[in-house]
Parts: C-alpha cells; sequence; structure tokens
C-alpha cells in the first residue's frame, strides 16, 4: 500500500522545487530585510531605496510562488490518496469469494475509512510538512551561517536533540495506533449490523441494549484516542520547552555578540528572524516524524488483511462449454467437518437439475463448488475434461450466471440493474424482462426502465427483486444458470411461469436449488437430486 503513495513522487517532487523557491525567496527576503535595516542605520539614502525596493519586489514575487506551492501540495495529495484507495479497492477485488466471505466486512470498511484517514494526515500530509520543513531548516540554516556559524552549531545542536526525542516516542505511539485500528475494527462492523437491523431491533425493543453495547464499543475507542493524545501532549510539552529555552540562549548569544560589535543590528534581526525559522521547523519535523513512525504498522495492518492466500496459477481460459460438468469423489467442509463426502455427479450440458435436501444438507455448499467460490478439498470438479482450479475465475464467471435470493441492487437505474452495465439489444432486453415476469412491473414504474433504484431497491417488494435476479440471469446469455433459493419470495403462479421458462431454454444448463417443489414442473426436469447428511442421491 506504501508504495502507490510513493509511486506518486514526480508530484511531490512538483510540490518541492516549488516550496525550495519560495524557501529561497524568502532567504533573500531577510538578508534583504538586514541591509535594509544596516543602510538606514548608516544614513545612507541612495542604498537604502536600491535594498528596499527589491525587498519590496522579493515579497510580492512570495505570493504567486505560495499560491502555485498550495496547488502543487493538493495536486500531491489528490494523487497519492487516490493512487492507495484504488490500489487497496483492487486488492480486495482481487481476493476470492471463499477468502473475502471469511473475513468480517468490518475489517475492510475500517481499513478503507478510519486508518485511511489516519494515511491522509499522519502519512501523506506528514510528508509533504517534512519536506517542506527540512527545506526551510536547511535555507534558515544557510542564511544564519552567513552572518553567524556560532549561532548556526547552537542550532543543530537543538535539532539532534528535538529528532532523538521524535523517533524515542514513535514507538508507543506504533503500538497504540495498531490497538486503536483494531479497535475501529469492531466499531465499525457493529454500526453496520445494528443500522441494517434496524427494524429488528426496534420491533423488539432492543435500543436499550444496542446502546450499551455501543456505550462500551465506543468508549474502549475514545479512550485509545484518548492514551495517543496524551502522549502527544507529553512530548509537545517537552519539546516547546526544549526549543523555547534554546531560542532564548541564541537570542542571548547574537545580542552579546552585537554588543561586542562582531555583528550589526540588521544581522540580530536577520539570525532572530531565521532562528524561528530553524527552530520552527524542527520542532514541526519531530511532531510529524512520530505520525510517520505510527503509520508504519497501519500499512502491515493493511496489507495482512488484503493478503490473498491463494496461490493457485490458473492456467487455462474456459472458451466453451460444451459436454459435461463431473464431480469425482468430491469432499469439502469450511473447517476440519466436511460438509460434503465423495459426491459424484454428472451435470450435462442442456440438461436441467433440481437439488433438493433439508435444511443444511449442503446444497448451497454444492453450488458454491460448482460456481468456482471454493475449491473442494478432496476430489476433483472437471469441465469438459478441464480441472475447474485451473480455469481462470473471470473466464468461468463469464459462462455462468447465478440468481441468489438475496438479491443486491445497484444505486441506478433498473435497466443497468438488469443489464449489470453490459450491452445488450433492446429486443434482449424485453424478452428477459417478459421471461421474469417484470413487464407489468416496468409499464407501472415512473419512468420504466429508466426508473433509479435507490438504496438497495427498499421500494420494491422482494418477489420483484427476485425477478429483476432472475431476467439478470436471462439476459447475461451464459451457458449454464445456477439458481440458490430463487423462488422463495414469488406466488406458485409466477414461480411456475418463470419455472417452465427456465425448464425450456435450449442448450442451457439449469441448476436449481430449491425448497418450493411444484409437481407440474417436477417432472420437466433432467435429474432431481437429493443433497442430504453430505452425500448425493
Ligand atoms: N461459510 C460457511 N462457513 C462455515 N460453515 C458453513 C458456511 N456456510 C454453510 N456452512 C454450514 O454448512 C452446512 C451446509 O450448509 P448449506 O448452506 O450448504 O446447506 P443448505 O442445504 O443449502 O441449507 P438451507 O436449505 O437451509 O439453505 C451447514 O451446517 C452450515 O452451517
Amino acid at each position: 500500500m506504501k508504495k502507490s503513495i510513493l509511486s506518486k513522487w514526480p508530484f511531490l517532487c512538483l510540490a518541492i522545487f516549488i516550496g525550495l523557491a519560495a524557501a529561497i525567496v524568502e532567504g533573500y527576503i531577510s538578508i534583504y530585510m538586514m541591509r535594509v535595516v544596516d543602510t538606514t542605520l548608516a544614513g545612507d539614502r541612495v542604498l537604502f531605496y536600491t535594498q528596499a525596493r527589491t525587498l519590496i519586489l522579493l515579497a510580492i514575487l512570495l505570493l504567486p510562488i505560495n499560491i502555485v506551492l498550495s496547488f502543487a501540495k493538493g495536486l500531491y495529495k489528490y494523487k497519492s490518496l487516490t493512487s492507495v484507495k484504488i490500489s487497496f479497492m483492487d486488492r480486495v477485488f482481487k481476493k476470492n469469494i471463499s477468502e473475502f466471505q471469511k473475513d468480517n466486512n468490518g475489517l475492510y470498511i475500517s481499513a478503507i475509512t478510519n486508518d485511511m484517514n489516519i494515511i491522509e494526515n499522519n502519512y501523506v500530509e506528514a510528508i509533504f510538512q517534512i519536506t517542506m520543513n527540512i527545506i526551510t531548516f536547511v535555507v534558515g540554516i544557510i542564511v544564519i551561517y552567513s552572518v553567524s556559524p556560532i549561532a548556526l552549531f547552537v542550532g543543530i545542536g537543538i535539532s539532534a536533540f528535538s529528532t532523538l526525542l521524535a523517533v524515542a516516542l514513535s514507538k508507543p505511539l506504533q503500538r497504540h495506533q495498531v490497538q486503536r485500528s483494531k479497535l475501529f475494527e469492531g466499531y465499525t462492523s457493529y454500526i453496520r449490523e445494528v443500522l441494517g437491523a434496524f427494524s429488528i431491533i426496534k420491533a423488539n425493543n432492543l435500543s436499550a441494549k444496542v446502546s450499551k453495547d455501543f456505550f462500551i464499543k465506543s468508549k474502549d475507542i475514545q479512550y485509545k484516542g484518548y492514551v495517543i493524545d496524551r502522549i502527544y501532549t507529553y512530548f509537545l510539552s517537552i519539546q516547546r520547552l526544549t526549543t523555547n529555552l534554546s531560542f532564548y540562549g541564541i537570542a542571548g548569544i547574537v545580542i552579546y555578540m552585537a554588543i561586542q560589535g562582531r555583528i550589526t543590528t540588521g544581522g540580530v534581526i536577520l539570525i532572530i528572524n531565521n532562528m524561528e525559522k530553524v527552530i520552527f521547523p524542527l520542532m514541526q519535523v519531530s511532531e510529524w516524524l512520530p505520525k510517520i513512525f505510527s503509520v508504519k504498522s497501519l500499512f502491515v495492518n493493511m496489507d495482512e488483511i488484503l493478503e490473498s492466500k491463494d496461490l493457485k496459477v490458473e492456467t487455462v481460459e474456459l472458451e466453451s462449454f460444451n459436454n459435461s460438468i463431473e464431480l469425482k469423489d468430491v469432499s469439502f467442509g469450511y473447517t476440519e467437518d466436511l460438509i460434503l463426502k465423495n459426491i459424484n455427479l454428472t451435470i450435462n450440458k442442456g440438461s436441467k437439475y433440481l437439488i433438493i435436501g433439508p435444511s443444511g444438507g449442503g446444497k448451497s455448499t454444492l453450488l458454491k463448488l460448482l460456481r468456482k467460490y471454493f475449491i473442494p478439498s478432496k476430489g476433483s470438479i472437471k469441465i469438459d475434461n478441464i480441472d475447474i482450479s485451473d480455469i481462470s475465475k473471470s473466464s468461468y464467471f463469464n459462462k455462468i450466471a447465478n440468481v441468489e435470493q438475496q438479491v443486491f441492487l445497484f444505486e441506478d437505474t433498473l435497466k443497468n440493474n438488469l443489464t449489470l452495465y453490459k450491452d445488450y439489444s433492446d429486443e434482449e432486453i424485453d424478452l428477459a424482462i417478459v421471461r421474469s415476469g417484470l413487464t407489468e412491473f416496468v409499464q407501472n414504474l415512473p419512468n420504466n426502465l429508466n426508473t433509479m433504484l435507490y438504496d438497495n431497491g427498499r421500494n420494491i417488494s422482494g418477489g420483484e427483486k427476485s425477478r429483476i435476479a432472475i431476467a439478470r440471469g436471462l439476459l447475461a446469455n451464459t451457458d449454464i444458470i445456477f439458481l440458490d433459493e430463487a423462488f422463495a419470495s414469488l406466488d406458485s403462479k409466477v414461480a411456475k411461469e418463470i419455472e417452465n421458462t427456465l425448464l425450456k431454454l435450449e442448450g442451457i444448463t439449469v441448476v436449481n436449488v430449491s425448497h418450493i417443489i411444484f409437481d407440474e414442473t417436477k417432472k420437466y426436469y433432467d435429474r432431481v437430486i437429493s443433497v442430504a447428511g453430505g452425500s448425493v442421491s
């Protein structure tokens, strides 16, 4: 993840270049300020006017440079943060369905929201601030050196002390930052859960329990934030004390040197002015450094979340499905316990299969294996004699359509929800609408197919959602359609009609897991498979 931010170094370099120009101009401003003071005190009018004019011109020049610097900073932050967020999402979607399902979603949500905010403030911003402060510091040192090297050595002493303090402080901060990130994971998934179950919580009078649980979870996070702030406070107080004392010390030395006549009055002003430019950036660097170190552990944590443990190389692109899918001695379990045991089954192209069986018997699990969401623990699944594990997921997913009971609808038009952003002709879309029993529904919508669906289809019924899922499956024009309890929310008339349509699809293989069995349609299946106790019959 860190690499995706660092890959945007050209934008940082641009900002550094402009920042350097700004610091050099500021350096010249303080030198001309010194000259103006000294020529005034010397009573040299002609030289005063020349120096004062240059001083004003430099001050005016600083304005556009600072504006461009602010644009460059914005560009660097925009590019870096977009890059890290895109890289995060890319890696999430590179994970296997099985791997993703094992994790708690809260983990990802927390990483992309809370951890990303910390990365923005404590890493991307910190890198910019540190580099700018180093530039200001270096220019300040050069300017002071040109007047008094002794004052400069005192400044370097302070720098060493502040940096050591920053490094020492980063250790406990790193630990607390990781602990806070872990707390955020649980907190995020809890919020997602309770908001998702809003109506159940209200209807069962569970609000008081939710409030109590929420208080416990948010209290822990707030406390961790308090601990982190406390460490920063100790750190900042010590740091301010040392820098203030150093500043007074340097001011004393410079005034003493002026009394002895070793530097001019303008020189005193220049050194005091630039000491601020040396000490303040140091203070800033030592404030930002612990933050950068503390983010290191967040990157490690994110890389762990995003790491794909599936190292299987898929070498075959499935061009077509011609004959059959063969399951040979297939066993599978989510854990050590096997859910499916030594399954032998052949699914022929174009045939229609009804899968029935008791709840928890393993029907959906069998579908998950056929859909390549999971790979068998033992045995093999071969499609036209090619092992499913060797076939690339994308080419396999192009050949299958999945109709689930839980339908997800994007916040978009009904048309895009049906086509899933692929190109189909109007005739194809109309046919899928008719076949899935959606004709009347679409006609009654205010903007027909262009009607927007919001919030996962909150304003449409469960049955309408199911029919949208079935229409998607039909429209996809795939060789195989897998249905998992797709008719559960439909009335028997509509369900039977849709089932009939599916059973009449020529050349398309249909595997339908269903509790709902109609005698009228059951006989048209080529085979009814019962899955119970881990076996098929
Ligand atoms: N992701 C999972 N992790 C662990 N166990 C699981 C997972 N999914 C299902 N199981 C378990 O596997 C067994 C079979 O579940 P499966 O969903 O395949 O049954 P099913 O026959 O489809 O049941 P139903 O008809 O109730 O949907 C069950 O005991 C279930 O608890």
